[in-house]
């Protein structure tokens, strides 16, 4: 579904990444981690078409979308919701931007509330959510963008480590129930194994994919599986190649 083929791209004068190449295919989520500062972001924001690398093409079902924004959502580190629209408005608003009816536009938002945990909270406005509520608030406003594929950057990041292990779960199973192709940055190796079912690590900058790991049953995923010998096994290598053992 999305391709990116040999990235090469610089800040003026740095080098950020080196001839990267990655896909995800269909129904697929693929983190991407790596060390601090490496080009993770960078890396998204290439594949959404916001950057156009001087070397290397990004195809999204096979055309060419190399510097072309509009085909895929992306949902940016500090995504936040618009603090004066209710929280119906926020998600309805890539809908609206892009054409749609108010009415049709709340309509769908409406529709699809209680896969995303916010039914009955189309009226309240962002202060009045719980930083978990709001974090899905603003996952739902990014599938409205594009219910296809999903660029995430440290999506929950900004969340307590309960708030988030519970959003893992819940994020896992709807993800397995829309269908939707996920590429996620993340720095954490947990999340990356709990939630993938591939994982690219990049090396410092300039980034390179230093290695690509499958991680099978993304299906039959539980938090107990966390202290598994196979993920504790998966993590070693994880931190092996992320050069922090
Ligand atoms: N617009 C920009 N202009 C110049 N340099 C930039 C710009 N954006 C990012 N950089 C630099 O490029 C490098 C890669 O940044 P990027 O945000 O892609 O890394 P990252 O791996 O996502 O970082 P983090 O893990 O901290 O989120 C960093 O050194 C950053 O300071």
């Amino acid at each position: 579904m999305l391709a990116l083929e040999g990235i090469s791209f610089s800040y003026p004068g740095l080098p950020v990444l080196e001839d990267v190449s990655l896909s995800v295919r269909r129904g697929e989520v693929v983190s991407i981690l790596g060390p601090s500062g490496c080009g993770k972001s960078t890396l998204l924001s290439v594949a959404a078409g916001l950057d156009a690398p001087p070397r290397g093409r990004v195809f999204l079902d096979g055309r060419d979308c190399t510097g072309k924004p509009g085909g895929v959502s992306y949902m940016q580190q500090e995504d936040l919701l618009l603090p004066w629209r209710r929280v119906g408005g926020n998600i309805a608003l890539p809908l609206t931007l892009g054409g749609m009816s108010r009415a049709q536009a709340h309509q769908a938002v409406e529709e699809l509330l209680p896969a995303f945990g916010l039914e009955g909270f189309a009226r309240a406005y962002p202060f009045q959510l719980s930083g978990g509520m709001r974090q899905r608030a603003a996952l739902m406003r990014s599938y409205m963008a594009s219910s296809r594929l999903m660029l995430l950057d440290e999506p929950f990041a900004r969340l307590d480590a309960l708030t988030r292990a519970s959003l893992h779960q819940w994020f896992l199973d709807l993800v397995h129930r829309l269908g939707t192709s996920l590429l996620i940055v993340t720095h954490d190796i947990d999340e990356a194994l709990y939630l993938s079912d591939r994982i690219i690590v990049l090396s410092a900058r300039p980034a390179r994919v230093v290695r690509e790991m499958d991680v099978p049953d993304r299906e039959g995923r539980s938090l107990h599986g966390l202290t598994k010998p196979d993920f504790t096994r998966r993590k070693q290598q994880l931190l092996d190649a992320l050069g922090q053992d």
